[in-house]
């Protein structure tokens, strides 16, 4: 039980990152009568469009972050991005404060490592070959090591930044330049990943409420510069390719623990599925369930994490998702194109307001549903292919 917004008696949930999942977890947690705060490093972030208020901060910093949850005093932390002082969050949930799903699943997952140590070395799952690296001597090593190709990676980024295919060891310098420049904190460190020939990629929505862990139908993807373009739910897979992606998203969320949605990172290979990395939050991928399921997977990681139950979850159609994308910097643009978009059928768009656009930087999805899924990665392309993004500046 719970007062309204703005009263004494409010609950109270912070996000901490706002852009276009935040928006959508402050949408689903405001149906619920809940006050919202929206924090990131910059303002008029998607998020902060539609909360009650919010906070520019730089998350990184722990005494920031301290000061202003300290100020705030939120019911519920939920973290949105990786890039935080998460062993600050830490220490805050020692001393009483609720961190969603734990403090220490945003440290784990915060950067590759941490996740790749537990789930590969601690869990026993199946995952690519790696190693890590500080320097661009140890790079060479450990791509020695791994072999070519392989993918390279800042161990704290996201959407792709800074990641690239290493073909031969001749690309190395050019990778070690462009991870340096791509990560998202200060952090010289990498991880190099044996390149998997998967068959198909797919996210498992895992979620874990009072009423037990539920799985969404599976949700393909297709990636391009290690950033999401489309995806489509369900993905076709056989029995025992479900069976194991289930026992490897079950395995890694039992392990993180709390409460909330997760999206589980799986390549389908041929004769293996491979766990990838585990966001303990809602997925962009994820973002196709706002057309396709009875319960968005925010809808869902509201629901659990205020500890509400989720008897079910139903796929109410096939659907898909595909993205517009910005393709330089400005801060004086406009996205267009939306009459001819919204002229596809069975579909919709969800612009999220991004202040300034960068290259590559996410801007839109257009969100479409038929009777397939293939028929509905066709229409959702179609949608994206009609929108345009018009710079003035
Ligand atoms: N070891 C690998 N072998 C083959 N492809 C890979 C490998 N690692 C990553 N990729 C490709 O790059 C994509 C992005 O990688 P990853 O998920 O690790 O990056 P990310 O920056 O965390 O992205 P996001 O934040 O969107 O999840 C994967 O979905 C996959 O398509
Ligand atoms: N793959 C993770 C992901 O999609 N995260 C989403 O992108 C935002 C950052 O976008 P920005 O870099 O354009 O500010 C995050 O705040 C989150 O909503
Ligand atoms: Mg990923």
């Amino acid at each position: 039980m719970y007062g309204p917004p703005l009263s004494k008696t409010a609950r109270k949930m912070m996000l901490l990152g706002s852009g276009e999942l935040g928006k959508e977890v402050i949408i689903e947690a405001q149906r619920l009568g809940i006050e919202t705060i929206a924090v990131d490093r910059y303002a008029h972030a998607p998020a902060m469009q539609v909360a009650h208020r919010s906070y520019v901060i730089n998350m990184l910093d722990e005494t920031e972050l301290r000061a202003l949850i300290e100020t705030e005093k939120p019911d519920l932390i939920v973290p949105e991005i990786e890039a935080i002082a998460t062993p600050e969050l830490v220490r805050l949930e020692q001393e009483g404060y609720r961190v969603i799903p734990t403090a220490t699943a945003s440290r784990l997952t915060m950067d590759r490592e941490g996740i790749r140590r537990l789930a590969a070395e601690t869990l026993g799952l199946p995952t690519a070959k790696y190693a890590f690296a500080d320097s661009l001597d140890e790079l060479r090593q450990a791509v020695a090591e791994i072999g070519t190709p392989c993918v390279i990676k800042p161990i704290m980024s996201s959407s792709g930044k800074g990641q690239s295919v290493c073909r031969t060891p001749d690309d190395v310098d050019t990778c070690w330049s462009y991870a340096m420049e791509g990560g998202r904190a200060k952090k010289s460190r990498v991880i190099v990943e044996e390149f998997i020939r998967f068959e198909s990629e797919i996210t498992l929505l895992t979620v874990r409420s009072v009423s037990g862990t539920t799985f969404c139908a599976p949700i393909g993807h297709v990636q391009k510069d290690g950033d999401y373009i489309e995806s489509w739910q369900p993905h076709e897979m056989s029995e025992s390719q479900i069976a194991d992606a289930r026992h490897i998203a079950k395995t890694i969320t039992d392990a993180l623990g709390g409460a909330g949605i997760y999206g589980v990172e799986l390549f389908l290979g041929q004769d293996k599925v491979y766990f990838s990395e585990v966001s303990p939050r809602p997925h962009d991928t994820g973002m196709v369930t706002m057309a396709t399921q009875d319960l968005s997977e925010f809808a869902l990681h509201v629901r659990a994490i205020l500890g509400f139950p989720i008897p079910t979850v139903r796929l109410l159609t096939p659907g898909a998702s595909h993205t517009l994308k910005a393709w330089r910097e400005s801060a004086d643009f406009a996205v267009g194109g939306l009459e001819k978009a919204l002229a596809v059928p069975n579909t919709q768009v969800r612009v999220f307001g991004k202040p300034e656009t960068k290259a590559g930087r996410r801007m839109a999805v257009a969100l479409s549903t038929a009777d397939t899924a293939e028929e509905a990665r066709r229409l959702a392309a179609e949608a994206a292919d009609a929108l345009t993004m018009e710079y003035r500046g």
